[in-house]
């Protein structure tokens, strides 16, 4: 692992790395904000999962949450969203290939050999995270913009005991039945529709839900609505029973300037939850 830069950053640091990844078989690089309290000991973490046509960068320098971390004394971590590199494969829109990984594994050719975000975010960047720095990998919580809220939620409800609470902000929310799901799934992962739910977090809710509590919110005027859906998983949630807050942000559209808005509420949210 190489240190790109390390900057002081509300009595923490923000750090951005690089590291050969063994899953996605090229270089990556993410951002990681350490609290000064990882200064004595371990802190709680808090991933968050960017959108679409982001880098680790967008969420770091545009959602404003070190500062909030900081005072609850948490780390964040912020993953790239797809491999990068000159060989690695990618599409002329900006929904597919390069900034657009949606936090699958793919099968399919020309995405197989480097996309397999999920096995990335899943297993190597936890473990790489955990060997290098003062964190307490029994302590995580997980959020997302988006594409990034997407993975956050699928993730959370796939692997049960792996975080203690999920947020999102305007998901991505039942992708099998959207424009923004149905394309890259056939193209990372194939015809088969089968193998498309398990990444879909309108149908894990309606299945298994998820052990713990779950923050999303949805601005009223984005312009990305109709491709979100988010009325899937607000009904999967209430059909559940789940342990939950689903909120209609009068006003608000898909930008940073909602998510960074509704920063503080996430960070504090997941605070309650990793400080039990
Ligand atoms: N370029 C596209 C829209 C791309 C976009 O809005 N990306 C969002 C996430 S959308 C879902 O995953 C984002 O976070 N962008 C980065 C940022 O810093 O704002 C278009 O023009 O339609």
């Amino acid at each position: 692992m190489k240190t790109v830069s390390e900057n002081t950053c509300f009595g923490g640091v923000q750090g951005v790395y690089t590291h050969t990844s063994k899953s996605c078989a090229c270089d990556m690089t993410f951002g990681l904000f350490l609290p000064e309290e990882a200064t004595y000991g371990p802190v709680p973490v808090l991933w968050y999962l960017s959108g679409l046509t982001c880098t680790h960068e967008n969420a770091m320098v545009k959602a404003g949450a070190q500062g909030w971390a900081a005072e609850q004394g948490i780390a964040l971590i912020f993953p790239d969203t797809s491999p990068r590199g000159e060989d690695v494969a990618d599409d002329e829109a900006y929904d597919l290939g390069k900034g657009a990984g949606f936090y699958v594994n793919a099968t399919q050719d020309p995405w197989k050999r480097h996309f397999q975000m999920w096995d990335y975010l899943a297993e190597e960047l936890p473990a790489l995270v955990a060997d290098n720095f003062a964190l307490d990998m029994e302590r995580q919580a997980i959020t997302g913009h988006s594409m990034g809220g997407h993975g956050a939620l699928t993730l959370a409800m796939s692997l049960p005991g792996r975080f203690v609470s999920v947020s999102a902000f305007a998901p991505i929310a039942h992708p099998t039945a959207s424009d923004w799901g149905r394309k890259q799934f056939a193209a990372y992962l194939g015809a088969d529709d089968s193998t498309w739910t398990p990444h879909d977090s309108t149908l894990l809710m309606r299945d298994r839900g998820f052990d713990g509590p779950v923050l999303i919110d949805q601005g009223a005027d984005d312009q990305f609505f109709d491709l979100l859906k988010p009325e899937s998983l607000a009904g999967a949630m209430a059909a559940r029973r789940q342990d939950g807050t689903f909120r209609m942000q009068k006003g608000y559209d898909h930008s940073y300037f909602f998510v960074s808005t509704f920063m503080e509420d996430h960070v504090g949210f997941h605070a309650e939850a990793l400080h039990e």
